[in-house]
């Protein structure tokens, strides 16, 4: 399995869904044109996504714990390639309808499959499931600049579609060269803390994120669907602006995925960044609902995006998949359900509301914010830390991919350094510089029971360097017998050490 080349191609497949994301209502205007319909009409089919995912994704996540990710990476490409060609000909509401469903389907596939992947990878990846929300937002940014293209060249509008099967008609012979990772493999350590945890912490937790994956999905759709409107209405702010703070949200949101993703790759712990998030989006987002002031409500527009939308959702659903290691997809299933009960009933429920005022609906966007803050605190909560032989080798496996991503890079300088000293005829011993590295390693150890143990490690690991350095140099010397001829280099005492 080549990480890098499959990553690519699951980050590309999320570049479409952003696309699909959009497509139908920025291609609003002509696809009521060209299906001989009314906008609310048009605006009916697009409920057919919803309904589609609701559906999908409980029996996907399931079903790809059972077969396996790719052929529901598969389904989900193919489901988009159908709905991309479908919609850009079709002219019929009924079977524009069925392609909506179609498109949810896709959507729901993509997710059984690609999450679960991204974890099973190894490593780090819980960040790398971060980054899908980055080519998610890619393909928001670039399909509105392309549609703007077509327009005016007054070119067709099916050409947009096109695009996005494109590239999955691409994807589809790129992807399934790949191999992917072994089905709900999880690290021994993620492994036995799943199960060390009590039973009574663990339900609560998954209580805690499945109600977070209702909220969080409800806090964004709700900000997106009313915060032109409401400034307009409430402070009177023009429609640049209205449309602006909108911009800023989007912008704080990449540039959130983005922060989030190097935050996770240096260490940093889940549970108490989602915790931080989710206080900050409460503490912006009652900046936005009550501050009339346009530059405050652009700051805090910006960090509202940044802290709702940067990837707090997928950090939740990393917790819930770590808690459940063998069962990832039915647990992505589950969260995206709650997810797209979300984005189906808070439209529902904001329609009510903005009967009274928009700024009501707006405003309502608090108690979501509180809820989803309760349910990450209950969450963290359950999950805290307790010592134990498994959480404890589970601490001891973080430090230690730290150490040897340090030791590589000590040894990659050491590589400079051997070349160095083969160009000053140097020898590969330099006891004056070890005695001097030994004594900042007892300068700097903050304990001072562990200094002689520390300096043990070290001086095994500049022995390691010199020999590392003499194999090195041996097999330069094979490679080019003049040289080492003319540098008469190799000594026995080097050897030696
Ligand atoms: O500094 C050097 O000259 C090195 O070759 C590096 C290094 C080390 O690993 O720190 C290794 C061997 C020397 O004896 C001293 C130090």
């Amino acid at each position: 399995m080549n990480k890098r080349t499959l990553s690519l191609s699951l980050y590309l497949n999320y570049f479409v869904h952003g696309i699909g994301l959009i497509i139908l209502t920025q291609n609003m205007q002509a696809l009521s044109q060209h299906w001989n319909s009314p906008l609310a009409t048009v605006s009916y089919v697009f409920s057919g996504i919803g309904i589609g995912r609701i559906f999908a994704y409980f029996i996907f996540g399931n079903l790809s714990d059972r077969f396996g990710r790719k052929v529901f990476v598969n389904i989900g490409m193919l489901s988009y390639l159908v709905f991309f060609l479908g919609m850009a000909f079709v002219n019929n509401i009924q079977v524009a309808y069925a392609l909506a469903i179609v498109a949810g389907i896709a959507n729901s596939a993509l997710d059984s499959g690609t999450y679960a992947t991204f974890i099973e990878m190894g490593g780090n990846q819980g960040s790398a499931n971060i980054l899908i929300k980055a080519f998610m937002s890619i393909g928001e940014f670039i399909l509105p600049l392309f549609i703007a293209t077509l327009e005016a060249n007054q070119a067709w509008y099916g050409w947009s579609f096109m695009l996005a099967a494109a590239v999955l008609v691409f994807n589809l012979f790129f992807l399934n060269r790949q191999t992917f990772p072994q089905r709900n493999l999880a690290d021994d350590a993620t492994a036995v803390a799943a199960q060390q945890l009590p039973k009574s912490r663990r339900i609560l937790a998954s209580i805690g994120l499945a109600g977070y994956g209702y909220t969080s999905m409800a806090l964004m759709i709700l900000y997106t669907q009313w915060i032109s409107l409401f400034v307009t209405k409430t402070y009177g702010f023009g429609p640049v602006l209205a449309h602006l703070l909108l911009s800023l949200y989007s912008i704080g949101s990449i540039t959130g995925v983005i922060v989030i993703f190097i935050l996770l790759r240096t260490g940093f712990t889940e549970r108490k960044l989602l915790v931080g998030m989710n206080i900050g989006s409460l503490i912006t987002l009652a900046v936005v609902c009550y501050a009339s002031v346009p530059w405050l409500s652009m700051i805090a527009s910006f960090a509202f995006g940044f802290l709702a939308a940067g990837g707090a959702m997928q950090i939740g659903l990393n917790i819930f998949l770590r808690l459940y290691p063998h069962i990832k997809g039915t647990i992505t299933g589950t969260f995206f359900t709650f997810g797209s009960v979300a984005a189906f009933t808070i439209p529902l429920i904001t329609g009510w509301l903005s009967k009274q005022s928009i700024a009501a609906a707006m405003r309502s966007d608090l108690v979501v914010a509180v809820a989803g803050l309760i349910c990450v605190a209950v969450t963290a909560w359950a999950l805290r830390p307790t010592h134990s032989l498994a959480t404890d080798r589970q601490t001891i496996n973080q430090i230690d991919q730290k150490i040897v991503r340090l030791l590589n890079q000590r040894f990659e300088t050491v590589t400079d350094i051997s070349e160095l000293k083969q160009q000053a005829h140097l020898p590969v011993l330099d006891q004056s510089r070890e005695d001097r590295v030994l004594d900042r390693v007892a300068q700097r150890s903050s304990e001072a029971a562990h200094t002689p143990y520390l300096q043990a490690i070290y001086q095994a690991i500049m022995s390691n360097s010199r020999a590392y350095q003499t194999a090195r140099k041996t097999t330069t010397q094979q490679v080019s017998p003049s040289t080492a001829h003319a540098t008469g280099m190799t000594t026995k005492e080097d050897l030696h050490d």
